[in-house]
């Protein structure tokens, strides 16, 4: 598998604390990840790195084909070269129907100059129907996505965001406060949606990691402490004495 993102020797300090310390990995191409780690470990600073919100020290990002730095980019020159972030809380247009958000989110993909005299074409609106589909909620195209389950909100975002294709979607602890069912269909949604792009997880709760069944990456102290699957990670003497013990 080819590279699609390579961190390499990142650091970052917030107040003389070294919140992320010579952080190095790599995230390949249609690559499903998970990223777990104690609080504090430094998953959300990695993500705001990645998305040029926060600036390292030391370090690089490296994207694409063409091996660009992302470091000194802003967020919307990031988002523009394709990545996406999903943030916790879903924020979806709430007196828009879902059909309305997934057009709107399609129109932002075509971006400022063309976004007063857009209107959907008929490749547009099957584009909608079929993002629904993938995120499934083709029987809830006309219902005001404010009526929407917190899960159902949460696919809805996926989909706004999977309208922008991007190459790497971020999204951080998707599982918070999903019954099981909202759990099951959300593994199903990202490891659908990672067969055409890179998706990295960052979330706590291990089964839904475990029902990922994609390689994991635990961070400690801002650092990589071990990496392989959920098995070969939680049986690591160290990741136990971290995190898993306590
Ligand atoms: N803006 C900031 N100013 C000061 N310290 C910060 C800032 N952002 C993060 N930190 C510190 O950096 C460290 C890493 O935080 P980060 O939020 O990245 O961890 P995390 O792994 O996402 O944790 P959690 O699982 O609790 O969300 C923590 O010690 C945190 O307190």
């Amino acid at each position: 598998m080819s590279t699609l993102l390579e961190v390499n020797g990142i650091s970052v300090t917030f107040d003389g604390y070294k919140a992320i310390r010579n952080l190095s990995f790599n995230i390949g191409e249609a690559e499903l990840r998970a990223i777990i780690g104690p609080n504090g470990a430094g998953k959300t600073t990695f993500m705001d790195i990645v998305t040029g919100k926060t600036r390292p020290d030391e370090g690089k990002v490296i994207w694409g084909e063409m091996s660009r730095n992302l470091i000194g980019m802003n967020e919307a020159k990031i988002a523009q070269a394709g990545i996406g972030r999903k943030f916790q809380k879903p924020t979806v247009f709430e007196d828009q129907s879902v059909r309305d958000n997934l057009t709107m989110a399609l129109k932002n993909k075509r971006g400022w100059s063309s976004v007063l005299f857009w209107k959907p074409t008929r490749a547009d609106e099957n584009r909608v129907v079929e993002l629904a589909s993938e995120i499934g909620l083709a029987d809830a195209l006309d219902r005001t996505a404010g009526e929407l389950s917190h899960g159902q909100k949460q696919w809805l975002e996926i989909g706004m965001l999977l309208a922008q294709e991007p190459r790497l979607l971020l999204v951080d602890e998707p599982a918070a406060g999903m019954t099981l069912a909202e759990r099951e269909h959300t593994t199903d949604i990202l490891k659908e949606a990672a067969k055409t792009r890179a998706v990295v997880v960052v979330e706590h709760d291990m089964e839904f990691v475990r029902r990922l069944d994609c390689k994991v990456t635990v961070l400690h102290e801002g650092s990589v402490l071990a990496e392989g699957s959920l098995d070969h990670v939680t049986s690591n003497p160290q990741v136990i004495e971290v995190y898993l013990g306590r």
